[in-house]
């Protein structure tokens, strides 16, 4: 792909024994909304965590930006614009929303009084303006979500590496929570989010990329990834598209 914002070249990281991302290159275009697929234990976490520095690979590069970054610190990732948020969300609990947010504006704010006045207009672009003032323990698991969210767009990413954000929310909060994600696109933010929900991941990702067992099986348009026999035998086990196949032409006969 051209205009890459995020690169990575032949990146592989093992746990002991366990190789949990095996050579793998992928490439993230600037303005993009994308996703990363992927049965549970594909390694997609770990992905994120080699991409913004949390975790250094093995092997391979990583480059954000035009410059290599393997290896540096996810602070240092950060300040250049690079910002992911965690499956686990971990608000400060007793603080209110709008310092929770502040967290992630202090990042290139120093000012206490300008942090917050930020955070505003961050908890708006989210659905969490009425929420201001409240403690973050108050907060549903769908706002706890979107503060997690907040804290990271806070931060003015250029790259938002999104962990799962609709995780734990019922079917309505997941319909109420996409324009968001979609927003954040929408406002210049280049996206990539692991996501289980396939129906957000149907209707918000340009290009998918598909994980199963650390490697990249398949990529492309949603509905490319979905039909392909791979994918589905990552899902649901080998020999499945087959059988699949067979059950649909007996249906239909
Ligand atoms: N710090 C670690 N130490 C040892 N093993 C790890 C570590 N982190 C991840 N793993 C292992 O690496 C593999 C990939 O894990 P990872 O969390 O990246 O998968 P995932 O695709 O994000 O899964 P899920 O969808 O369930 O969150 C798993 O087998 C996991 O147990």
């Amino acid at each position: 792909m051209n205009d890459a914002l995020l690169a990575l070249s032949g990146v592989s990281r093992a746990f002991g024994g366990l190789k949990a991302v095996q050579n793998v290159s992928l490439s993230v275009r600037e303005g993009s909304l994308s996703a990363l697929i992927g049965p549970n234990g594909a390694g997609k976490t770990t992905m994120f965590a080699l991409m913004s520095g949390f975790l250094k690979p093995d092997s391979g590069t990583v480059r954000f930006a035009g410059e290599d970054i393997t290896g540096h610190e996810p602070h240092r990732n950060a300040l250049r614009g690079m910002t992911r948020t965690f499956q686990i969300v971990k608000p400060f609990a007793a603080q209110t929303v709008r310092e929770n947010i502040a967290v992630g504006v202090h990042l290139h704010e120093r000012r206490r009084g300008a942090a917050l006045a930020r955070a505003e207009a961050v908890a708006a672009q989210v659905g969490l303006a009425p929420q201001l003032d409240k403690p973050a323990s108050d907060l549903t698991v769908a706002g706890r979500k979107r503060l997690e969210l907040a804290r990271a767009l806070a931060t003015r990413p250029r790259l938002l590496l999104l962990d799962e954000v609709l995780a734990g929310l019922n079917p309505q909060e997941i319909a109420e929570m996409m324009p968001v994600v979609r927003g954040i696109a929408d406002s210049g933010v280049t996206v990539l989010m692991i996501e289980h929900v396939m129906q957000a991941v149907m209707h918000l990702a340009e290009h998918v990329w598909v994980l199963a067992q650390g490697q990249l099986i398949a990529e492309g348009s949603p509905s490319v990834v979905t039909s392909d026999d791979r994918v589905v035998e990552a899902y649901l086990g080998h020999g499945t598209a087959a059988r699949l196949r067979k059950a649909a032409a007996g249906a239909a006969a």
